[in-house]
């Protein structure tokens, strides 16, 4: 199917035979903001990783824009993940520059901006970054490119309210000037709640949940309300 950016069929992974995800079917349309909420341990993250082609599954299909997950996809996509620590022996400065090396679609212009718009000083070296410093660097070595696909994990983690207020409107007028994919894990439901147009649950390897966020809140009020409901 054209329209989806994302679909898994029939997913299942295991890790040292304790089963993770089984049987996982979703599909992520073309241009939406899709949600992946769940407890910690719920294989959100797997999730991502295996659409970075950073994860193999054991059973099932996975097609990201089309394709088999792979390097070269991999490298058209821009894929946040709180555990990379790649730019540890760089200063935000440099690792812009990486960035511009490594990704031919990486805006430097646009990387400036937002290194002035999350208050970076480009002298300060990863490893001696705060949590929040070094997920603002995250989030705008994610933005500064141009891409179809965003796979963004826990965003929001260990960011200050104004700052995640902040992304939160840079996210929205990404979407509103590009088709932009975006798939986010999170547990800052109320932030994202107003951002996604779809959402999946996970639980005890299943998706227990998915559909249109405006759909379900039709039908359990907010999702905050209907997470509670899955997982209380
Ligand atoms: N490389 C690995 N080796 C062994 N077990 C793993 C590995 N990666 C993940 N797991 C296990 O798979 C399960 C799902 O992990 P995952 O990181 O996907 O969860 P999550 O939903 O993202 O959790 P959180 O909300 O805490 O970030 C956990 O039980 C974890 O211990």
């Amino acid at each position: 199917m054209m329209n989806a950016a994302i679909r898994f069929h029939g997913v299942g992974k295991s890790f040292k035979k304790k089963s993770v995800l089984d049987n996982i079917s979703f599909t992520v349309p073309r241009g939406e903001v899709y949600g992946i909420l769940g407890e910690n341990g719920a294989g959100k993250s797997t999730m991502l990783k295996m659409m970075a082609n950073l994860c193999l599954p054991d059973q099932g299909e996975i097609e990201v824009l089309g394709q088999k997950p792979s390097w070269e996809l991999y490298q058209k996509i821009a894929y946040l993940s709180d555990r990379a620590k790649w730019y540890s022996d760089y200063t935000v400065g440099e690792a812009l520059q990486y960035g511009k090396s490594f990704y031919p679609d990486f805006q430097m212009e646009r990387a400036e901006e937002l290194v002035e718009f999350f208050k970076l000083d480009r002298k300060l070296l990863g490893k001696e970054m705060s949590k929040g410093q070094e997920a603002r660097l995250q989030f705008l070595l994610c933005f500064s490119r141009d891409v179809e696909l965003m796979l963004l994990d826990e965003p929001f983690s260990g960011i200050d309210l104004i700052t995640r207020e902040k992304m939160i409107e840079l996210i929205i007028e990404s979407i509103s000037e590009r088709e932009l994919t975006l798939v986010i894990t999170t547990h800052e439901i109320d932030e994202v709640e107003g951002l996604l147009n779809r959402v999946s649950f996970v639980k005890d390897t299943k998706i227990v949940v998915e559909g249109e966020v405006e759909e379900l809140r039709l039908k359990s009020g907010s999702l905050k309300d209907l997470y509670r409901g899955v997982y209380a």
